[in-house]
């Protein structure tokens, strides 16, 4: 399976998504604080999730600590500002997903750090600014689970 990282998420409801998803596909969840809200939140609560949902879920005070606490591959970061679409990248285990605040995406010092190739974008219209993060998520963690034949955390199929 693959990690997936939120960079400082900023609205409840797109991580309470988010948490579901990765529940229900067996893939990690890493949160890197400062986050703009509660775990306790009701908003995040209301997203109907139950208390196992939240068991796939850590939290980190910086990126640096989530690197130095996990066994990872490859880093992409998921960026408007990524040339290279999101299919095109072969995608292993333990490769890490990165995406940005809801309000400010990745810090440019983040996405400048990695190759161009690292870097993926969802194609888009013409002038569209961004999709949702929680559905920008979801396309990223089918695209690579399907790449690794819908792979189960045990072995199952
Ligand atoms: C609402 S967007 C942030 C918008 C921000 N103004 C920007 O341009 O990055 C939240 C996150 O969703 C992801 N995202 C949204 N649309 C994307 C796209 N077309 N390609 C890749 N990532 C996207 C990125 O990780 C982004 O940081």
């Amino acid at each position: 399976m693959l990690h997936i990282v939120l960079y400082q998420p900023e609205i409840p409801p797109n991580t309470g998504n988010v948490i579901r998803l990765c529940a229900n596909t067996g893939y990690q969840l890493h949160l890197i604080e400062p986050l703009g809200f509660d775990l306790e939140d009701k908003k995040l609560r209301r997203a109907g999730l139950d208390y196992h949902e939240f068991a796939n879920l850590k939290r980190y005070p910086d990126f640096q600590a989530f690197v130095e606490q996990n066994d990872i591959g490859t880093v992409y970061a998921l960026t408007t500002k990524g040339s290279r679409p999101h299919s095109e990248a072969e995608f292993k285990e333990n490769d890490v997903l990165v995406f940005g605040p809801e309000t400010r995406g990745l810090p440019a010092e983040f996405i400048e750090a990695l190759p161009k190739e690292q870097r993926l974008r969802l194609p888009m219209q013409a002038n569209s600014r961004s999709l949702n993060l929680s559905n920008t998520v979801a396309v990223m963690v089918y695209e690579s689970w399907r790449q690794l034949g819908y792979k189960m955390p045990n072995g199952d199929q």
